[in-house]
Protein backbone atom coordinates (compact mmCIF):
# COMPACT_ATOMS: atom_id res chain seq x y z
CA UNK A 1 0.00 0.00 0.00
CA UNK A 2 1.27 3.24 -0.65
CA UNK A 3 1.92 6.35 1.04
CA UNK A 4 -0.37 9.22 0.93
CA UNK A 5 0.15 12.62 1.28
CA UNK A 6 -2.28 15.28 1.29
CA UNK A 7 -1.31 19.33 0.60
CA UNK A 8 -3.51 22.18 2.97
CA UNK A 9 -3.12 25.77 3.09
CA UNK A 10 -5.44 28.21 2.43
CA UNK A 11 -7.17 29.60 -0.99
CA UNK A 12 -4.75 30.59 -3.50
CA UNK A 13 -1.20 29.80 -2.05
CA UNK A 14 -0.42 27.70 -4.78
CA UNK A 15 -2.13 24.30 -3.90
CA UNK A 16 -3.18 23.39 -7.56
CA UNK A 17 -0.12 24.76 -9.16
CA UNK A 18 1.93 22.89 -6.86
CA UNK A 19 -0.45 19.76 -7.28
CA UNK A 20 0.46 19.71 -11.17
CA UNK A 21 3.99 20.60 -10.65
CA UNK A 22 4.40 16.86 -8.61
CA UNK A 23 2.57 15.13 -10.74
CA UNK A 24 2.98 16.72 -14.15
CA UNK A 25 6.17 17.23 -14.67
CA UNK A 26 7.20 14.32 -12.33
CA UNK A 27 5.80 11.66 -14.28
CA UNK A 28 2.04 11.26 -13.03
CA UNK A 29 2.07 7.13 -13.64
CA UNK A 30 -1.19 6.31 -14.41
CA UNK A 31 -1.62 9.69 -16.53
CA UNK A 32 1.52 9.43 -19.07
CA UNK A 33 -0.96 9.34 -22.13
CA UNK A 34 -1.49 12.86 -23.81
CA UNK A 35 -5.25 14.65 -24.12
CA UNK A 36 -6.17 12.65 -20.62
CA UNK A 37 -8.00 14.97 -18.36
CA UNK A 38 -6.01 15.64 -15.44
CA UNK A 39 -8.43 16.43 -12.37
CA UNK A 40 -6.36 18.24 -9.67
CA UNK A 41 -7.76 16.21 -6.71
CA UNK A 42 -5.77 12.79 -6.94
CA UNK A 43 -2.51 11.76 -8.98
CA UNK A 44 -0.27 8.79 -8.59
CA UNK A 45 3.19 10.12 -8.06
CA UNK A 46 6.25 8.25 -8.71
CA UNK A 47 9.85 9.71 -7.73
CA UNK A 48 13.09 7.94 -7.53
CA UNK A 49 10.73 4.53 -7.82
CA UNK A 50 8.69 5.02 -4.99
CA UNK A 51 5.12 5.96 -5.90
CA UNK A 52 2.84 7.64 -3.51
CA UNK A 53 -0.55 9.17 -3.56
CA UNK A 54 -1.57 13.09 -3.33
CA UNK A 55 -4.51 14.97 -2.68
CA UNK A 56 -5.18 18.28 -3.11
CA UNK A 57 -7.46 19.12 -0.47
CA UNK A 58 -8.35 22.48 -2.09
CA UNK A 59 -9.91 20.79 -4.88
CA UNK A 60 -12.74 19.77 -3.28
CA UNK A 61 -14.30 22.84 -2.93
CA UNK A 62 -15.26 24.60 -6.14
CA UNK A 63 -14.72 28.19 -5.42
CA UNK A 64 -12.39 28.03 -2.88
CA UNK A 65 -12.07 31.82 -2.54
CA UNK A 66 -15.32 31.75 -0.81
CA UNK A 67 -15.06 29.23 1.87
CA UNK A 68 -14.85 29.64 5.13
CA UNK A 69 -12.24 28.92 7.37
CA UNK A 70 -14.40 26.14 8.87
CA UNK A 71 -14.01 23.90 5.62
CA UNK A 72 -10.38 25.01 5.66
CA UNK A 73 -10.14 23.43 9.13
CA UNK A 74 -12.23 20.52 8.49
CA UNK A 75 -10.26 19.17 5.55
CA UNK A 76 -7.02 19.94 7.81
CA UNK A 77 -8.20 17.70 10.30
CA UNK A 78 -9.28 15.11 7.93
CA UNK A 79 -6.08 15.18 6.25
CA UNK A 80 -4.28 14.81 9.70
CA UNK A 81 -6.64 12.11 10.54
CA UNK A 82 -6.15 9.78 7.13
CA UNK A 83 -3.28 10.84 5.52
CA UNK A 84 0.57 9.49 6.36
CA UNK A 85 2.44 12.97 5.27
CA UNK A 86 0.68 16.36 5.14
CA UNK A 87 2.53 19.59 3.21
CA UNK A 88 1.34 22.63 4.78
CA UNK A 89 1.54 25.83 1.30
CA UNK A 90 1.96 29.25 2.42
CA UNK A 91 3.04 31.96 0.34
CA UNK A 92 5.95 33.66 0.81
CA UNK A 93 5.18 36.76 -1.44
CA UNK A 94 1.81 37.23 0.50
CA UNK A 95 3.62 36.01 3.96
CA UNK A 96 1.58 35.13 6.47
CA UNK A 97 -2.57 35.54 7.49
CA UNK A 98 -4.23 34.65 10.49
CA UNK A 99 -5.63 31.58 8.45
CA UNK A 100 -2.28 30.43 8.30
CA UNK A 101 -1.76 30.63 12.03
CA UNK A 102 -4.39 29.05 12.44
CA UNK A 103 -4.26 26.07 10.48
CA UNK A 104 -0.36 25.76 11.69
CA UNK A 105 -2.08 25.49 15.74
CA UNK A 106 -4.22 22.43 14.12
CA UNK A 107 -1.21 21.10 12.31
CA UNK A 108 1.33 21.59 16.18
CA UNK A 109 -1.20 19.66 18.24
CA UNK A 110 -0.83 16.68 16.01
CA UNK A 111 1.91 14.23 15.77
CA UNK A 112 1.59 13.46 11.91
CA UNK A 113 4.78 14.90 10.00
CA UNK A 114 4.26 18.15 8.54
CA UNK A 115 6.30 19.66 6.59
CA UNK A 116 6.15 23.50 5.74
CA UNK A 117 6.47 24.35 2.50
CA UNK A 118 6.85 28.19 1.16
CA UNK A 119 5.48 28.80 -2.27
CA UNK A 120 6.24 31.46 -4.93
CA UNK A 121 9.72 31.49 -3.71
CA UNK A 122 10.60 32.44 -7.08
CA UNK A 123 14.24 34.03 -6.94
CA UNK A 124 16.57 34.08 -3.77
CA UNK A 125 15.30 37.41 -2.82
CA UNK A 126 12.12 35.75 -2.24
CA UNK A 127 14.00 32.87 -0.41
CA UNK A 128 15.41 35.04 2.44
CA UNK A 129 11.63 36.02 3.20
CA UNK A 130 10.58 32.92 3.98
CA UNK A 131 11.98 33.44 7.17
CA UNK A 132 9.48 34.68 8.82
CA UNK A 133 7.65 31.20 8.48
CA UNK A 134 9.44 29.76 11.66
CA UNK A 135 7.05 31.23 13.20
CA UNK A 136 4.46 29.16 13.07
CA UNK A 137 6.32 26.67 14.93
CA UNK A 138 6.73 23.83 11.91
CA UNK A 139 10.02 23.79 11.68
CA UNK A 140 12.48 25.01 8.79
CA UNK A 141 10.10 26.03 5.66
CA UNK A 142 11.04 24.78 2.39
CA UNK A 143 11.26 27.20 -0.34
CA UNK A 144 9.79 25.81 -3.60
CA UNK A 145 7.91 27.88 -6.72
CA UNK A 146 5.18 25.71 -7.93
CA UNK A 147 5.35 27.98 -10.80
CA UNK A 148 9.15 27.58 -12.14
CA UNK A 149 9.52 23.83 -10.63
CA UNK A 150 12.42 25.54 -8.56
CA UNK A 151 12.78 23.57 -5.31
CA UNK A 152 10.39 20.65 -6.17
CA UNK A 153 12.78 18.37 -6.71
CA UNK A 154 14.21 18.50 -2.84
CA UNK A 155 10.85 18.53 -1.71
CA UNK A 156 9.86 15.26 -3.17
CA UNK A 157 13.60 13.82 -1.94
CA UNK A 158 13.01 14.98 1.37
CA UNK A 159 9.27 13.88 0.92
CA UNK A 160 10.31 10.30 0.16
CA UNK A 161 13.24 9.92 2.53
CA UNK A 162 10.16 10.48 5.69
CA UNK A 163 7.95 7.61 4.08
CA UNK A 164 6.42 4.86 6.32
CA UNK A 165 8.03 1.38 5.21
CA UNK A 166 4.11 -0.25 4.10
CA UNK A 167 3.82 -3.85 4.76
CA UNK A 168 0.89 -5.22 2.40
CA UNK A 169 -0.62 -7.45 5.18
CA UNK A 170 -2.75 -8.80 2.82
CA UNK A 171 -2.08 -12.77 3.86
CA UNK A 172 -2.62 -14.92 0.68
CA UNK A 173 -2.27 -13.48 -2.92
CA UNK A 174 -4.56 -15.85 -4.53
CA UNK A 175 -8.41 -14.83 -2.88
CA UNK A 176 -9.15 -11.54 -4.36
CA UNK A 177 -9.48 -9.01 -2.08
CA UNK A 178 -12.80 -6.57 -2.39
CA UNK A 179 -13.39 -3.48 -1.76
CA UNK A 180 -17.19 -2.14 -1.71
CA UNK A 181 -17.01 1.99 -2.68
CA UNK A 182 -19.11 4.80 -3.12
CA UNK A 183 -19.96 8.32 -2.01
CA UNK A 184 -21.92 8.52 0.94
CA UNK A 185 -25.07 7.11 1.52
CA UNK A 186 -25.09 4.93 -1.50
CA UNK A 187 -25.70 2.00 0.59
CA UNK A 188 -22.20 0.70 1.65
CA UNK A 189 -22.76 -0.07 4.82
CA UNK A 190 -25.76 -2.22 3.49
CA UNK A 191 -24.65 -4.23 1.26
CA UNK A 192 -21.45 -5.08 3.45
CA UNK A 193 -24.21 -6.79 6.20
CA UNK A 194 -26.54 -8.19 3.52
CA UNK A 195 -23.65 -9.90 2.31
CA UNK A 196 -22.02 -10.72 5.35
CA UNK A 197 -25.09 -10.97 8.07
CA UNK A 198 -25.35 -14.45 9.86
CA UNK A 199 -22.08 -14.95 8.54
CA UNK A 200 -20.23 -17.56 11.40
CA UNK A 201 -17.65 -18.62 8.92
CA UNK A 202 -15.62 -15.57 9.36
CA UNK A 203 -11.78 -17.04 9.42
CA UNK A 204 -9.45 -14.10 10.74
CA UNK A 205 -9.85 -10.78 10.71
CA UNK A 206 -6.41 -9.30 10.55
CA UNK A 207 -5.50 -5.87 11.71
CA UNK A 208 -2.46 -3.95 10.43
CA UNK A 209 -0.98 -0.72 11.96
CA UNK A 210 -3.18 1.97 12.62
CA UNK A 211 -3.80 3.23 9.52
CA UNK A 212 -3.74 0.14 7.26
CA UNK A 213 -6.33 -1.35 6.01
CA UNK A 214 -8.27 -4.90 7.55
CA UNK A 215 -8.98 -8.08 5.08
CA UNK A 216 -11.78 -9.95 6.53
CA UNK A 217 -11.35 -13.52 5.10
CA UNK A 218 -15.47 -14.82 3.78
CA UNK A 219 -16.02 -18.61 2.65
CA UNK A 220 -19.27 -18.01 1.26
CA UNK A 221 -21.35 -19.25 -1.76
CA UNK A 222 -18.72 -21.79 -2.90
CA UNK A 223 -16.21 -18.41 -3.07
CA UNK A 224 -13.23 -17.14 -1.19
CA UNK A 225 -12.68 -13.26 -0.75
CA UNK A 226 -11.36 -10.62 1.44
CA UNK A 227 -13.69 -7.82 2.13
CA UNK A 228 -11.48 -4.78 2.58
CA UNK A 229 -11.96 -2.31 5.77
CA UNK A 230 -10.39 0.82 6.01
CA UNK A 231 -8.68 0.82 10.52
CA UNK A 232 -9.52 4.04 12.15
CA UNK A 233 -13.00 4.72 10.53
CA UNK A 234 -15.44 4.08 13.66
CA UNK A 235 -14.08 6.80 15.68
CA UNK A 236 -15.41 9.57 12.94
CA UNK A 237 -17.86 12.15 14.43
CA UNK A 238 -21.26 13.35 12.68
CA UNK A 239 -19.49 16.72 11.35
CA UNK A 240 -16.95 14.78 8.50
CA UNK A 241 -19.71 12.51 7.64
CA UNK A 242 -20.84 14.13 4.37
CA UNK A 243 -18.13 15.77 3.38
CA UNK A 244 -16.76 14.74 -0.09
CA UNK A 245 -13.31 15.16 1.06
CA UNK A 246 -13.78 12.47 3.71
CA UNK A 247 -15.18 10.00 1.92
CA UNK A 248 -12.34 9.90 -0.64
CA UNK A 249 -9.99 9.79 1.55
CA UNK A 250 -10.62 6.63 2.88
CA UNK A 251 -12.12 5.03 -0.20
CA UNK A 252 -8.26 5.86 -1.74
CA UNK A 253 -6.90 3.41 0.80
CA UNK A 254 -9.55 1.01 0.65
CA UNK A 255 -9.13 0.74 -3.66
CA UNK A 256 -5.17 0.72 -3.15
CA UNK A 257 -5.27 -2.46 -1.04
CA UNK A 258 -7.59 -4.30 -3.03
CA UNK A 259 -7.75 -6.02 -6.33
CA UNK A 260 -11.62 -5.57 -7.42
CA UNK A 261 -13.53 -2.49 -6.35
CA UNK A 262 -17.10 -2.46 -6.10
CA UNK A 263 -18.12 1.03 -6.96
CA UNK A 264 -21.90 1.75 -5.49
CA UNK A 265 -24.01 4.33 -7.28
CA UNK A 266 -27.45 5.23 -5.92
CA UNK A 267 -29.96 4.16 -8.67
CA UNK A 268 -32.00 7.30 -7.55
CA UNK A 269 -29.44 9.28 -8.90
CA UNK A 270 -28.02 7.77 -11.48
CA UNK A 271 -24.28 8.24 -12.00
CA UNK A 272 -22.87 12.18 -10.46
CA UNK A 273 -19.60 14.26 -10.39
CA UNK A 274 -18.68 12.43 -7.20
CA UNK A 275 -19.33 8.74 -8.27
CA UNK A 276 -17.03 9.62 -11.62
CA UNK A 277 -14.61 11.44 -9.40
CA UNK A 278 -14.38 7.80 -7.06
CA UNK A 279 -14.29 5.59 -10.20
CA UNK A 280 -11.15 7.59 -11.65
CA UNK A 281 -9.26 7.02 -8.47
CA UNK A 282 -10.35 3.01 -9.43
CA UNK A 283 -8.89 3.55 -12.94
CA UNK A 284 -5.49 5.28 -12.33
CA UNK A 285 -4.90 2.82 -9.45
CA UNK A 286 -5.62 -0.15 -12.39
CA UNK A 287 -8.08 -2.10 -10.10
CA UNK A 288 -10.67 -4.40 -11.36
CA UNK A 289 -14.13 -2.54 -11.33
CA UNK A 290 -17.60 -3.74 -11.03
CA UNK A 291 -20.37 -0.73 -10.91
CA UNK A 292 -23.23 -1.49 -9.05
CA UNK A 293 -26.46 0.57 -9.38
CA UNK A 294 -27.68 0.01 -5.70
CA UNK A 295 -31.09 0.59 -4.54
CA UNK A 296 -32.80 -0.59 -7.79
CA UNK A 297 -35.89 -1.40 -5.65
CA UNK A 298 -36.43 2.32 -5.40
CA UNK A 299 -37.24 2.42 -8.92
CA UNK A 300 -40.92 2.09 -9.66
CA UNK A 301 -42.02 1.12 -13.06
CA UNK A 302 -39.04 -0.69 -14.25
CA UNK A 303 -39.65 -2.04 -18.05
CA UNK A 304 -36.64 -3.54 -20.30
CA UNK A 305 -35.83 0.19 -21.58
CA UNK A 306 -34.65 1.04 -18.14
CA UNK A 307 -31.92 -0.42 -17.37
CA UNK A 308 -30.53 -0.05 -21.22
CA UNK A 309 -31.01 3.95 -20.24
CA UNK A 310 -28.89 3.54 -16.75
CA UNK A 311 -26.25 1.48 -18.72
CA UNK A 312 -26.02 3.99 -21.25
CA UNK A 313 -26.10 6.98 -19.14
CA UNK A 314 -23.14 5.22 -16.70
CA UNK A 315 -21.09 3.98 -20.17
CA UNK A 316 -20.96 7.31 -21.25
CA UNK A 317 -19.71 9.63 -18.43
CA UNK A 318 -17.13 6.87 -17.71
CA UNK A 319 -16.08 6.81 -21.69
CA UNK A 320 -13.94 5.52 -22.81
CA UNK A 321 -13.37 2.77 -20.21
CA UNK A 322 -16.60 1.29 -20.92
CA UNK A 323 -16.12 -2.78 -20.66
CA UNK A 324 -17.19 -2.61 -16.80
CA UNK A 325 -19.55 -5.19 -15.99
CA UNK A 326 -22.67 -3.37 -14.46
CA UNK A 327 -24.99 -4.70 -11.41
CA UNK A 328 -28.67 -3.76 -10.92
CA UNK A 329 -29.05 -5.05 -7.64
CA UNK A 330 -30.59 -3.89 -3.87
CA UNK A 331 -29.01 -4.55 -0.94
CA UNK A 332 -32.29 -4.10 1.16
CA UNK A 333 -33.81 -7.16 -1.10
CA UNK A 334 -31.00 -8.44 -1.34
CA UNK A 335 -31.67 -8.82 -5.30
CA UNK A 336 -28.84 -10.02 -7.24
CA UNK A 337 -26.15 -9.24 -4.16
CA UNK A 338 -24.57 -12.46 -4.65
CA UNK A 339 -24.37 -12.04 -8.27
CA UNK A 340 -22.27 -8.94 -7.29
CA UNK A 341 -19.18 -11.50 -5.64
CA UNK A 342 -19.82 -14.08 -8.77
CA UNK A 343 -18.90 -10.79 -11.31
CA UNK A 344 -15.80 -10.23 -8.96
CA UNK A 345 -14.83 -13.54 -9.20
CA UNK A 346 -15.00 -13.60 -12.64
CA UNK A 347 -13.01 -10.15 -13.05
CA UNK A 348 -10.61 -11.19 -10.74
CA UNK A 349 -9.89 -14.51 -12.51
CA UNK A 350 -9.75 -12.31 -15.70
CA UNK A 351 -7.14 -10.25 -14.59
CA UNK A 352 -4.77 -13.59 -14.40
CA UNK A 353 -5.46 -14.16 -18.45
CA UNK A 354 -2.89 -15.86 -20.59
CA UNK A 355 -3.32 -15.61 -23.86
CA UNK A 356 -0.62 -17.54 -25.56
CA UNK A 357 1.50 -15.57 -27.98
CA UNK A 358 0.65 -18.00 -31.71
CA UNK A 359 -3.32 -16.77 -30.93
CA UNK A 360 -2.52 -13.11 -30.12
CA UNK A 361 -0.36 -12.95 -33.59
CA UNK A 362 -3.21 -14.75 -35.56
CA UNK A 363 -5.90 -12.32 -34.08
CA UNK A 364 -4.69 -9.19 -34.02
CA UNK A 365 -1.68 -9.32 -37.24
CA UNK A 366 -4.59 -9.59 -39.66
CA UNK A 367 -6.60 -6.79 -37.97
CA UNK A 368 -3.65 -4.90 -37.76
CA UNK A 369 -2.85 -5.38 -41.52
CA UNK A 370 -5.77 -4.18 -42.58
CA UNK A 371 -6.38 -0.83 -40.24
CA UNK A 372 -2.42 -0.22 -39.41
CA UNK A 373 -0.82 2.80 -37.83
CA UNK A 374 -1.65 5.68 -39.54
CA UNK A 375 1.16 7.41 -41.26
CA UNK A 376 2.57 10.10 -39.60
CA UNK A 377 4.91 12.99 -41.15
CA UNK A 378 6.12 10.56 -43.49
CA UNK A 379 6.88 7.63 -41.31
CA UNK A 380 5.37 4.09 -41.74
CA UNK A 381 4.68 2.26 -38.42
CA UNK A 382 5.08 -1.76 -38.55
CA UNK A 383 3.81 -3.66 -35.89
CA UNK A 384 5.49 -7.08 -36.65
CA UNK A 385 4.25 -9.11 -33.37
CA UNK A 386 2.66 -8.75 -30.15
CA UNK A 387 3.14 -11.28 -26.65
CA UNK A 388 1.77 -10.96 -23.06
CA UNK A 389 4.39 -10.06 -20.37
CA UNK A 390 4.49 -12.20 -17.53
CA UNK A 391 4.12 -11.48 -13.85
CA UNK A 392 2.31 -8.55 -14.21
CA UNK A 393 -0.60 -7.18 -11.95
CA UNK A 394 -3.29 -6.68 -15.18
CA UNK A 395 -3.00 -7.96 -18.66
CA UNK A 396 -0.16 -6.32 -20.28
CA UNK A 397 0.96 -6.68 -24.15
CA UNK A 398 4.08 -5.29 -26.06
CA UNK A 399 3.63 -4.58 -29.71
CA UNK A 400 6.76 -4.68 -31.11
CA UNK A 401 7.52 -2.28 -34.34
CA UNK A 402 10.25 -0.22 -35.85
CA UNK A 403 8.93 3.37 -34.88
CA UNK A 404 7.32 2.67 -30.91
CA UNK A 405 7.31 6.49 -30.55
CA UNK A 406 4.98 7.58 -33.59
CA UNK A 407 2.23 5.05 -32.12
CA UNK A 408 -0.07 7.38 -30.79
CA UNK A 409 -3.03 7.22 -28.25
CA UNK A 410 -6.15 6.94 -30.96
CA UNK A 411 -4.39 3.55 -31.90
CA UNK A 412 -3.46 1.98 -28.60
CA UNK A 413 -7.00 2.72 -28.33
CA UNK A 414 -7.83 1.28 -31.36
CA UNK A 415 -5.95 -1.91 -30.52
CA UNK A 416 -7.09 -2.13 -27.07
CA UNK A 417 -10.33 -2.26 -28.13
CA UNK A 418 -9.59 -4.76 -30.74
CA UNK A 419 -8.35 -6.76 -27.93
CA UNK A 420 -11.46 -6.76 -25.71
CA UNK A 421 -13.91 -7.72 -28.62
CA UNK A 422 -11.88 -10.53 -29.17
CA UNK A 423 -10.83 -11.60 -25.35
CA UNK A 424 -12.84 -11.21 -22.40
CA UNK A 425 -11.47 -8.86 -20.59
CA UNK A 426 -14.58 -7.02 -19.18
CA UNK A 427 -14.04 -5.07 -15.80
CA UNK A 428 -10.15 -5.18 -15.58
CA UNK A 429 -7.76 -2.64 -17.16
CA UNK A 430 -4.97 -3.76 -19.44
CA UNK A 431 -1.63 -1.83 -20.66
CA UNK A 432 -0.31 -1.89 -24.22
CA UNK A 433 3.54 -0.98 -24.78
CA UNK A 434 5.00 -0.38 -27.84
CA UNK A 435 8.93 -1.29 -28.21
CA UNK A 436 10.93 -0.95 -30.58
CA UNK A 437 12.39 -4.15 -32.98
N1 LIG B 1 4.67 33.81 -8.44
C1 LIG B 1 4.12 32.64 -8.20
N2 LIG B 1 2.79 32.47 -8.28
C2 LIG B 1 2.26 31.25 -8.03
C3 LIG B 1 3.08 30.15 -7.68
N3 LIG B 1 2.28 29.09 -7.48
C4 LIG B 1 1.02 29.50 -7.70
N4 LIG B 1 1.00 30.81 -8.03
C5 LIG B 1 -0.18 31.63 -8.37
O1 LIG B 1 -1.01 31.75 -7.23
C6 LIG B 1 -2.40 31.76 -7.61
C7 LIG B 1 -3.15 30.69 -6.85
O2 LIG B 1 -2.70 29.43 -7.24
P1 LIG B 1 -3.57 28.13 -7.08
O3 LIG B 1 -2.68 26.98 -7.38
O4 LIG B 1 -4.85 28.24 -7.78
O5 LIG B 1 -3.85 28.21 -5.51
P2 LIG B 1 -4.71 27.23 -4.59
O6 LIG B 1 -4.06 27.23 -3.25
O7 LIG B 1 -4.92 25.93 -5.22
O8 LIG B 1 -6.03 28.02 -4.50
P3 LIG B 1 -7.51 27.50 -4.19
O9 LIG B 1 -7.97 26.76 -5.39
O10 LIG B 1 -8.20 28.80 -4.00
O11 LIG B 1 -7.46 26.66 -2.96
C8 LIG B 1 -2.40 31.56 -9.12
O12 LIG B 1 -2.54 32.81 -9.73
C9 LIG B 1 -1.03 30.97 -9.41
O13 LIG B 1 -0.59 31.28 -10.70
C10 LIG B 1 4.51 30.35 -7.62
O14 LIG B 1 5.29 29.46 -7.37
N5 LIG B 1 4.96 31.62 -7.89
N1 LIG C 1 -34.49 1.20 -0.63
C1 LIG C 1 -33.22 0.89 -0.42
N2 LIG C 1 -32.54 1.55 0.53
C2 LIG C 1 -31.24 1.22 0.73
C3 LIG C 1 -30.60 0.23 -0.04
N3 LIG C 1 -29.32 0.14 0.38
C4 LIG C 1 -29.19 1.05 1.38
N4 LIG C 1 -30.34 1.71 1.58
C5 LIG C 1 -30.60 2.77 2.56
O1 LIG C 1 -29.75 3.87 2.27
C6 LIG C 1 -29.28 4.48 3.47
C7 LIG C 1 -27.77 4.52 3.49
O2 LIG C 1 -27.26 3.20 3.55
P1 LIG C 1 -25.83 2.87 4.17
O3 LIG C 1 -25.62 1.42 4.01
O4 LIG C 1 -25.69 3.44 5.52
O5 LIG C 1 -24.91 3.71 3.18
P2 LIG C 1 -23.34 3.93 3.22
O6 LIG C 1 -22.91 4.03 1.83
O7 LIG C 1 -22.70 2.90 4.07
O8 LIG C 1 -23.29 5.34 3.90
P3 LIG C 1 -22.03 6.10 4.58
O9 LIG C 1 -21.62 5.30 5.77
O10 LIG C 1 -22.61 7.44 4.91
O11 LIG C 1 -20.96 6.22 3.57
C8 LIG C 1 -29.88 3.67 4.62
O12 LIG C 1 -31.03 4.33 5.05
C9 LIG C 1 -30.23 2.33 3.97
O13 LIG C 1 -31.29 1.70 4.60
C10 LIG C 1 -31.36 -0.44 -1.06
O14 LIG C 1 -30.87 -1.30 -1.78
N5 LIG C 1 -32.65 -0.06 -1.20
Amino acid sequence: MNNIVAIVGRPNVGKSTLFNRLTQSHQAIVDEEEGTTRDRQYSKVEWCGQIFSIIDTGGWVLNSDDIFEEEINKQVQIAIEEADIILFLVDVIHGTTDLDQQIAALLRREKKLVILVSNKADNYKLYAQSAEFYALGLGDPYNVSAINGSGTGELLDYLISNFTKKVDNKPEITIPAIAIVGKPNVGKSSLINALTNEERNIVTNIAGTTRDSIYTLYDKFGLKFYLVDTAGICKKKKVEENSEYYSIIRAIRSIESSDICILLIDATQCIMAQDINIFSIIQKNEKGLIIVVNKWDLIQNKNPKTIYTFENAIRQRTAPFTDVPIIFSSAQTKKRIYKILQVAKEVYDIRQIKIPTSQLNRILLPIIAKTPPPINKGKVVRIKYVTQLTNTIIPSFVFFCNLPKWIKTPYKRFLENQMRKNWKLTGTPINIFMREK
